[in-house]
């Protein structure tokens, strides 16, 4: 068995251990998206070409650790902003098929990809735009990033985009995947909390990375 699909499996065996009750077809996505990935970046460079062999631990279980914060309720509406090459959006967008996904991005040509995974993996639970984030119009409970902006600049794009119907354990708000020292960052927010990845996987997949919850003020 070649190197690349032994780490495949090996990473899919750790996606099924966080998330056991994945269907078949949810395992199938998740098989797929690798060489979705794989073959899109050729054409359009969309993921550096030094992770896209370890899509699973730096994109896609990444991305789901949002998910083991705050698992999402059916119908929950998402947006992602400046989503890139689609995370974190699409590997949530696959393990919450019954949620409604705005996947958002300024640049054409990573949208177009994105495009074309959603359609490689007959996902029917997201939507995308091609715009900066502060001309979408529209209110999502949750509102879900990774490395766009800094936190002063990301409340100010998505003020007024949150709803307030609160249905979930969490209080809505910004779910933000983050690297490095966010202490001088976040000091404005007294009612932000970060979480390191490490925890919430128990493992060390994720050296320095981190969970910022944010709520949407009362
Ligand atoms: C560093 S990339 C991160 C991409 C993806 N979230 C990830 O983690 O792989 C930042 C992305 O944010 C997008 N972006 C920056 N400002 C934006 C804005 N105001 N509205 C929409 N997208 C924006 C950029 O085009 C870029 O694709």
């Amino acid at each position: 068995m070649d190197f690349r699909i032994f780490a495949q499996k090996i990473t899919l065996v750790e996606i099924q251990k966080h998330f056991p009750d994945l269907s078949d077809r949810q395992i199938e996505q998740f098989i797929q998206i690798a060489d979705l990935y794989k073959d899109w970046n050729q054409k359009i460079n969309v993921v550096s070409r030094k992770d896209i062999d370890e899509i699973y631990t730096r994109h896609v279980l990444h991305s789901l650790a949002i998910a083991k914060l705050n698992p999402f309720l059916p119908e929950t509406t998402i947006l992602d902003v400046g989503t890139g090459g689609g995370f974190p959006g699409i590997p949530l967008a696959i393990l919450y098929p019954e949620c409604h996904f705005t996947l958002v991005d300024s640049i054409g040509k990573k949208i177009k990809v994105v495009n074309e995974v959603i359609e490689g993996l007959q996902l029917q639970n997201v939507k995308t735009v091609n715009d900066r984030v502060e001309n979408i119009t529209g209110q999502y409970e949750f509102i879900v990033s990774r490395a766009v902006a800094a936190m002063p600049t990301f409340t100010h794009w998505v003020k007024g985009k949150m709803s307030s119907n609160s249905r979930h354990e969490r209080r809505n708000g910004i779910l933000y995947l983050k690297g490095g020292d966010l202490t001088e960052e976040l000091a404005p927010y007294s009612n932000a909390e970060i979480f390191n990845l490490e925890e919430l996987f128990s493992d060390s997949f994720f050296e320095t990375k981190k969970l910022v919850y944010l709520p949407r003020k009362k």
